[in-house]
């Protein structure tokens, strides 16, 4: 113990054992909602995961995954997996970058901290640069924190604004992306009437185009660059609304995946390519779909894709998107300090841990799951497994995904015998939801149960515990509903899909044969959410959680 009283030793759990293998897997946009022919969970055949709801009334709850309950602002905020996996991690509920920006914002501190100071130096004479989500989503970045910026930057002395857009329609509905850019562009004709240059200057679909994650395809964030920073795109056009409303036409993109634009003058001469002396910033509070834009932006030394040039800016992010590397060196708001993960305590206490998922949530396992942190607490302790997913695909062609072989590797691990803590991410439910493809969604999470049912068959043989939940809703719900919960259909007739997140609750279970028969849930936990999970995890390691973790959702009843 340290001379401030604080120890990473875990005080022994008084009635559950060590020793047991304990599978944690988490479904990623799995959550509870009414059983309709929307609900791809519900029409899929998921015979695991029903009969954990139905077998053991006492060992199968919700927990909230959305709103406060994860970090963000409001209760009307969707649960996404950055907040999702922080808090399955951390075991307690930290204040998010949507509300530590939103937080900034009001108190105008944003604009007196060292990060806004350092890109101000670049305000007189070159432009300032804004790379980010164009939307409301809250996931990755919100619309009017962008809109306080851009007023901020020029109430501060920004000559020059460049904004670069990514369109989104994967976090709010596909074909928003123009009004959001309506609503932008009248803010930059506004601040030109006061005197700041600000105007669109490139563009692209956020899955296409600069956000992608785990470096699953670095030509996504090279298409990026060559458009923000080169000025160079396929398609130029003099407006980004005439740029997106041609692009969804022909070649009949989605807002996700239009291609990249660049904004030309009446020259054809791009207006706004990222220059020596410029400033950067790129306002994404989220990390993981920044940090790839972030390097290629940072480091000297890169070698994923030809830069070509490589100007000699001053960056900043809008947050700290990797604590661990630093990264970037400049950001314009503190990070939450998720510190004292489970993860951590748990090396510290001689737990063994496996995690792995595919590539394209490796890092919620890891990275998220740990806090934001990447790399190992205890390499000696742990094992981090990365299946590589297929990439250039949208995953409703694809929607099995890395299932199986995913199971395959946890199944291997738990019966290895050397790993204590067996976690995975399952990501099919999430991942072909958000291409609103209904069809394909269903047999994703199919897909999803069959990969659970291995985990958990390897859970019985080895005589361990399993803890199946998720992290956030997502193909539960595929269509946009009204108050009344009516299906929303479009001016021709056609119901809007829903390509994003839900509001609902996740399902968490638990069991196998190393559960003492007298473990059940506790009832005094009605409003448990996931930051509920990591207490129950240690304790079902043989530990009780630290004290200031929420509290556990498990008792153990007298015999
Ligand atoms: O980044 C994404 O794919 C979506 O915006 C959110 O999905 P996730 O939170 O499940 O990653
Ligand atoms: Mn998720
Ligand atoms: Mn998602």
């Amino acid at each position: 113990m340290s001379s401030s009283g604080f120890s990473w030793k875990l005080k022994e759990h008084p009635k559950i054992p060590k020793g047991k293998a304990v599978a944690v897997v988490v479904l990623d946009g799995w959550g509870e909602a009414n059983p309709d022919k929307y609900n791809c969970i519900h029409v899929a055949e998921t015979p695991t995961m029903d009969s954990l709801k139905k077998g053991a009334p006492d060992r199968w709850r919700l927990v909230r995954a959305h709103g406060t309950a994860v970090g963000l602002p409001t209760e009307d905020d969707m649960g996404n997996s950055e907040v999702g996996h922080n808090a399955l991690g951390a075991g307690r509920i930290f204040a998010q970058g949507a509300k530590l920006v939103d937080l900034a914002l009001a108190s105008g501190k944003i604009f007196e901290g060292e990060g806004f100071k350092y890109i101000k130096e670049s305000f007189n004479s070159n432009t300032l640069h804004l790379i980010g989500l164009l939307s409301d989503g809250g996931v990755h970045s919100r619309l009017d924190q962008l809109q306080l910026l851009l007023k901020g930057a020029s109430e501060r002395g920004a000559k020059r604004i460049c904004v670069h857009i990514l369109t989104d329609g994967r976090d709010v509905l596909d074909g928003s992306s123009v009004k959001f850019i309506e609503t932008l562009e009248n803010d930059l004709t506004k601040l030109r009437e006061k005197g700041t240059d600000a105007k669109i200057a490139s563009g692209g679909g956020r899955m296409y185009v600069t956000m992608d994650r785990y470096e699953n395809d670095w030509e996504v964030v090279k298409r990026g660059w060559d458009a923000q920073v080169l000025g160079e795109a396929p398609y130029n056009f003099r407006c980004a609304i005439e740029a997106v409303k041609k692009l969804r036409a022909e070649p009949k993109s989605n807002d996700q995946y239009l291609p990249p634009f660049v904004i030309v003058d009446e020259s054809g001469k791009p207006v706004g390519p990222i220059v020596d002396g410029d400033a950067v910033v790129t306002f994404n509070f989220r990390a993981d779909r920044m940090v790839m834009l972030a390097k290629a932006l940072e480091y000297q030394d890169f070698d994923k894709f030809d830069r070509v040039r490589f100007p000699k800016i001053r960056y900043a992010g809008m947050l700290q998107y990797d604590g661990e590397l630093k990264l970037p060196n400049h950001y314009l708001v503190s990070p939450p300090e998720i510190e004292r993960t489970s993860g951590e305590y748990l090396v510290h206490n001689g737990i063994r841990t496996f995690a792995c998922s595919e590539t394209v949530k490796f890092g919620h396992v890891t990275f998220f799951w740990n806090g934001n942190r990447s790399g190992y607490f205890n390499p000696a302790l742990e094992e981090y497994v990365e299946v590589p997913s297929d990439s250039g695909i949208t995953f409703n062609v694809k929607p099995k995904m890395k299932a199986m072989e995913i199971a395959e590797k946890a199944r291997d691990a738990i019966l290895s015998g050397k790993f204590d803590q067996i976690r995975v991410n399952l990501p099919n439910g999430d991942m072909v939801g958000h291409t609103g493809d209904i069809e394909a969604t269903i047999v994703a999470c199919k897909a999803a149960d069959e990969a659970v049912k291995m985990i958990l068959d390897a859970i019985e043989k080895v005589g361990g515990i399993y803890v199946v939940t998720a992290d956030h809703g997502n193909a539960e719900d595929m269509v946009k509903r009204n108050k009344a919960g009516q299906p929303l259909l479009d001016k021709n007739g056609q119901i809007q899909i829903l390509t994003s997140h839900t509001l609902e609750p996740v399902p968490i279970a638990i069991g196998g044969p190393g559960l003492g028969n007298f473990v059940r849930f506790r009832k005094d936990v009605p409003s448990g959410g996931l930051a509920n999970v990591a207490a129950t995890v240690m304790n079902l390691h043989g530990f009780e959680a630290p004290s200031d973790y929420e509290t556990t959702l498990i008792e153990v009843v007298d015999k």
